[in-house]
Order: structure tokens, then sequence, then C-alpha cells
């Protein structure tokens, strides 16, 4: 693989951006990887196990000079981050990031670019319920997507560049615009997290109310939902944060459907329940014959063609 930047910086060392490091390492993409993290301990961590070509002191020594500058921090911190680099960027640089949410983060970061920066969000469809320096993988974005969000008079070259980056990592790209970007992120992603989240609680209540064996029996169902429900706190606080809209709008949704069926339970309305669940079997079943098994261990990485 030849080199696409030579030069690219990844500010905040955790699972994403440990993840593209290893998998820059692989692709033979970047000449040089610098990378920074706020806390002085990721930093150490960063140089003991080699992450990066080089670890800098601060966010502005890593970004000068790059030809590539991806905010790997979480979405609450992209704004500040921006901030601090904007004086430093070079001339026809690329700044991008992998932040879950868009709408929030490119109000945040374009007002501290200066002009002749190319701005290209970017959001890969790829994680683990593990954060931080030790948790990367080469392997992480292999035959997933990833979205890349142009902005209105974006440089067609430096999107279609860092397309073919993301690609030589192993994903597969496509565009789209914020905002739906942030509804759609919102169904498949947000309000799912939630949605565990409320679950692993709940039975955590129940567990201290009854001392029953809620967890210790629990089907792999409930075992889904916790692995799910052990991801990072700040990274997801920031993210429900900043998606409220999109966020708030499906949970009303979900709320309604959940009270019909909660009725439907109540009244002993059996033609209601099967109904429904006859049509989420067909989702399903529809999902599988698109060449999707849930049951696979890839399930959401993208089939070849
Ligand atoms: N984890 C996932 O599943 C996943 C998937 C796709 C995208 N994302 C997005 O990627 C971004 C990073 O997520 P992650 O899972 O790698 O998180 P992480 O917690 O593993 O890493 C975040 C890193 O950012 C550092 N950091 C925080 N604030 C900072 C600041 N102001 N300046 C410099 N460094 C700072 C932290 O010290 C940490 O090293 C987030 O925006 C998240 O929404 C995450
Ligand atoms: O697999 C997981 O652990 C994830 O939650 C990854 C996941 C997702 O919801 O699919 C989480 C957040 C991202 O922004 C992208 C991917």
């Amino acid at each position: 693989m030849s080199v696409i930047y030579d030069r690219v910086a990844l500010i905040g060392l955790g699972l994403i951006a440990s993840s593209m490091w290893h998998a820059i390492k692989r692709a033979g993409v970047a000449r040089e990887v610098t990378g920074y993290a706020r806390s002085p301990e990721t930093r150490a961590i960063a140089r003991e196990i080699g992450l990066c070509d080089r670890v800098c002191e601060s966010a502005a020594e890593a970004c000068e000079g790059a030809d590539l500058i991806v905010l790997c921090v979480p979405v609450g911190a992209m704004g500040d981050v921006a901030a601090e680099i904007g004086a430093v960027l070079k001339p026809g640089a690329t700044v991008s990031d992998v932040g879950s949410v868009k709408k929030a983060v490119i109000e945040a970061v374009a007002p501290h670019l200066p002009e002749g920066v190319h701005f290209v969000p970017a959001h890969p469809l790829a994680g683990t319920e593990h954060s931080g320096p030790r948790s990367g993988f080469a392997e992480l974005f292999d035959n997933r997507w990833c979205l890349i969000v142009p902005q209105a008079g974006s440089d067609r070259a430096a999107v279609e560049r860092l397309e073919a980056f993301w690609q030589a990592l192993g994903s597969h790209t496509d565009e789209m615009d914020a905002e739906h970007h942030d509804l759609v992120l919102a169904v498949t992603s947000h309000a799912p997290h939630l949605i565990a989240y409320t679950m692993v609680g709940v039975a955590d209540d129940l567990r201290r109310v009854t001392d029953s064996e809620v967890i210790k029996y629990s089907a792999a169902g409930f075992r889904d939902f916790t692995r799910i429900a052990a991801s990072d706190p700040t990274m997801w606080r920031d993210v429900f944060l900043n998606n409220k809209e999109a966020t708030l709008e499906i949970l009303g949704r979900f709320t309604e459907e959940l009270f019909a069926l909660q009725r439907a339970i109540r009244t002993g309305d059996g033609d209601h329940l099967h109904a429904y669940f006859t049509r989420t079997r067909a989702i399903r079943r529809g999902i599988i014959e698109a060449g999707q098994d849930t049951e696979a261990p890839d399930f959401g990485r993208v089939k070849k063609a």
C-alpha cells in the first residue's frame, strides 16, 4: 500500500485512535504518526506500548506540520481541542474526527479552523465496550462502514483522499449529511445503548430488592445488554448531550410503542402482541435474506459483493 498522508496526528489516544494506529501501520499509509492525549498517564502508556511514532506533550505540537489530523476525543471535547490546534494547522491540511455525533461536532469544531484547511468529518461504525490506549487492534475497522460527512463547499479531492485512507484501514465508505447521520445513529446505536443501560440498571435494582439471581442466571440476550452497558461513561454522556433532538425523537417513539405493548399485555390483547412480533420477525428475516447473518460474530460488517 502506498502513502496517502505523509504525517497523521491522532488526538485522544483511546480505543479508536489506538486501533487507527495499528491499522495505519498495517496498511503503510502514513510516513509518521504523532499522538497526543490529555492525561499524562495515557501518554506514558502510549510511549510504553509503542503507540504512535511520537507522543507529544501538547495537541498543537502533535498537529504542527501534519497533513491529516483526526480528533479522537469524546464528542464534548472536540471544540476545545480544535481551539487548541487551530493556529498551528498548515494550509492544505485536512482535519477530521471520529465522533459518534456529527451536527454538534461540526458546530463546535468549524469556527476554530483557519481558511485553507479542509474539514471532513467522519464516523467509523465500529467499536467495542473497551476504552483507552491498550484496547485498540488493527482489525477493528475491517469490513465496517465509515460514514464521511462532507461540508458545503468541501474540496472533493480532500474528501476522496480521506475516503481512500479509511478504505486502506479496511472500511467501506459512504457519504451522508450530518442531520441524517444523527437520526440514523440515534436509531441504530444511541437509543439501543440507552435501553441497554436502563435494562441493566433495572436488573441490578431488582437484584438488590429481591436478592434473586438475576445476574447469575442471565440469559444470552441480557448478557449482550451488559456488554453494551459497560461502554465508556464519558463517551456516552457526551453522545446523549450532543444528539439530544434525534435521540429524544426516537425515545419518544420507543416509549409510545412500549406503552402500546404494555397495554396489550394488561388487557390480554394477544392479537396486538402477535401482529407486532410477526412484523419484527419479518424485519430480522429480511436482514438475513439481505446477506447479514445476525448470529455470525461478524454481524454488522459489510459483506463482500
Ligand atoms: N468506542 C466506540 O465504540 C466508538 C466507535 C466509533 C466512534 N467513537 C467515537 O470516537 C471518539 C473516541 O472514542 P474512544 O472509544 O476511542 O474513547 P476512549 O475513551 O477510549 O478514548 C478517548 C481518549 O481521549 C482522551 N481525551 C479526552 N479529552 C481530551 C482532550 N480534551 N484532549 C486530549 N485528549 C482527550 C482521553 O484521555 C482518552 O485517551 C468519541 O468521540 C466517540 O464518540 C467511539
Ligand atoms: O460494538 C460496540 O460495542 C458498539 O457499541 C459500537 C458502536 C455501535 O453502536 O455500533 C458504538 C458507537 C459508535 O459510534 C459506533 C459503533
